[in-house]
């Protein structure tokens, strides 16, 4: 079955950036022929590892996107792709045992890729059935909401 390039967004704070490590290098074969989009910090992680195990096995690197670090907007502009429809899988290691001065924009993210159906894994068990998912390797399109009603509710500003 052929390869459906998708675009995988990987996010990490700091105290979960060796997990997220960790997992790119067991799955790096099988992100090669896809694109990474990463907030700032976690995208050098993952370039970095990324290089390094492919070039070992002369292999090219696959393209890694990196945005703002997350606390400087990293997630809002995360956020905007996927309302743009642009992600197709997330994997966000977000730190449970420590608030992060951008905690609002934490929730955020997870809001909105909960809005957009995207399948997000939160921890590394996730990530692993999801990669290891048939569907990963398809063209798969998440089924999304339709929000006519909502927007075409009548608001009455006039009381
Ligand atoms: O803060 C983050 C996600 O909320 C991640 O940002 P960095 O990848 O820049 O560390």
């Amino acid at each position: 079955m052929e390869k459906r390039k998708k675009t995988i967004a990987l996010v990490a704070h700091d105290n979960r950036k060796q997990d997220l490590k960790d997992w790119v290098l067991f799955n790096w074969y099988e992100l090669i022929p896809h694109t990474m989009v990463c907030t700032g910090t976690t995208g050098l992680v993952v370039e970095e590892a990324l290089e390094k195990k492919c070039e070992k096995y002369d292999e090219k690197a696959p393209e890694v996107i990196r945005l703002k670090s997350g606390p400087l907007g990293g997630d809002q502009q995360m956020g905007a792709l996927i309302a743009e429809e642009k992600v197709d899988v997330m994997i966000f290691l977000w730190d449970p045992m420590e608030p992060q001065p951008h905690d609002v924009d934490v929730k955020a993210l997870l809001r909105i890729a909960s809005l957009y159906n995207i399948p997000t894994a939160t921890n590394k068990a996730t990530a692993d059935f999801i990669i290891s998912s048939p569907l990963f390797h398809e063209d798969y399109n998440p089924e999304r909401k339709n929000y006519q009603d909502y927007l075409s509710r009548k608001i009455d500003i006039n009381k």
